[in-house]
């Protein structure tokens, strides 16, 4: 039997680390089939982003419309944005899909880099337009600052939003505005402790923290697992277990040295199971791929 397919909604980060990249990776990582309709392009590496170039509307659409007109999708999870055009597309496509299906929003703001990827008119629409479906938000805590209303721009990130709300607080608000559950996400916390709310209960997600790590791309990583775990039947709060589990251990295997600055987090170890197949001894296919 096919394992469950997944999609994600998303920008494309060129380094590979965050964003759709990112995405299929922990989609691998949690035993389920990804697929993507890619609603912006970055141009990025560990250090910035140098340019965006958004999606025409239309072609979103199209991509999520001609997936699901083939296969059956267990599961969505959405990134980066940009633009309140692209947030109106996305829900345009959502409305094309089984109205069962989970939905997990991550609310992309601000890469771990600090570039803006989130106009101020795209954080209303995704506001107004897109939290009412979501199964579960996953924003970190200056997201849940900024999308709770404390701060008036998105630039306000930067700054951490208003930090006399406490996180509680902040995910009750966020509650109001539609989503079924929200965790918001502890990478910018002292303590790395995720806070999951469905609307009557807290439960707090705790875990080691790896200060050494790299974690570019972390949130990304948290909520494709997030949205596989759903996919694969699990309910929410089981899922965000899972997804703070797999998150955390991409930070403690992600590529430090891989550019100058903050490096991805690695949700396949990849650099461990390189080495392991260099070991001397090491079987190698026995019957390689030609090249034709
Ligand atoms: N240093 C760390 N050690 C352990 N777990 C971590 C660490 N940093 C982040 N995580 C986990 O990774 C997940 C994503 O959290 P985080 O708050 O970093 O998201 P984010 O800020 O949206 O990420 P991004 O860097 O992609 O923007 C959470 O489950 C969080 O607990
Ligand atoms: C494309 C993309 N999505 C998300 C993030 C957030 O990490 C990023 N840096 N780039």
């Amino acid at each position: 039997m096919a394992p469950p397919a997944v999609l994600s909604i998303a920008g494309s980060d060129s380094g590979g680390g965050a964003g759709i990249q990112a995405d299929l990776k922990a989609f691998a990582r949690c035993g389920v089939h990804g697929m993507t309709a890619i609603a912006a392009l970055t141009a990025q590496n560990t250090v910035g982003v140098t340019g965006v170039h958004a999606v025409p509307p239309e072609f979103i659409v199209e991509q999520v419309k001609t997936i699901n007109e083939d296969i059956q999708i267990a599961a969505v999870k959405i990134g980066m944005l940009g633009t309140a055009a692209t947030v109106r597309a996305v829900r345009t496509a959502l409305e094309l899909l089984d109205p069962a299906t989970p939905v997990v929003i991550d609310p992309v703001m601000v890469s771990e880099s600090g570039s803006v990827l989130l106009d101020d008119e795209a954080r209303q629409a995704i506001v107004e337009e897109l939290l009412p479906l979501a199964t579960v938000i996953t924003p970190n805590l200056p997201e849940a600052r900024v999308l709770a209303g404390g701060e008036g721009d998105t630039a306000a990130w930067a700054r951490g939003g208003d930090p006399s709300r406490d996180v509680e607080d902040l995910a009750r608000a966020l509650h109001a505005l539609g989503p079924e559950a929200v965790v918001i996400t502890g990478g910018h916390r002292e303590e790395v402790v995720d806070v999951y709310f469905d609307g009557v209960h807290f439960h707090s997600l705790t875990g080691e923290r790896h200060p050494d790590g790299a974690a570019h791309g972390s949130g990304c990583t948290h909520s494709s697992a997030l949205a596989a775990h759903l996919a694969l039947g699990f309910p929410p709060l089981e899922a965000a277990r899972h997804a703070r589990a797999i998150a955390s251990e991409a930070v403690k295997h992600g590529l430090r040295d891989l550019g100058r600055g903050a490096g991805p987090v690695d949700a396949l170890n990849i650099a461990v199971r390189g080495l392991t197949a260099r070991q001397p001894g090491a079987t190698t296919p026995s019957n390689p791929p030609q090249r034709t």
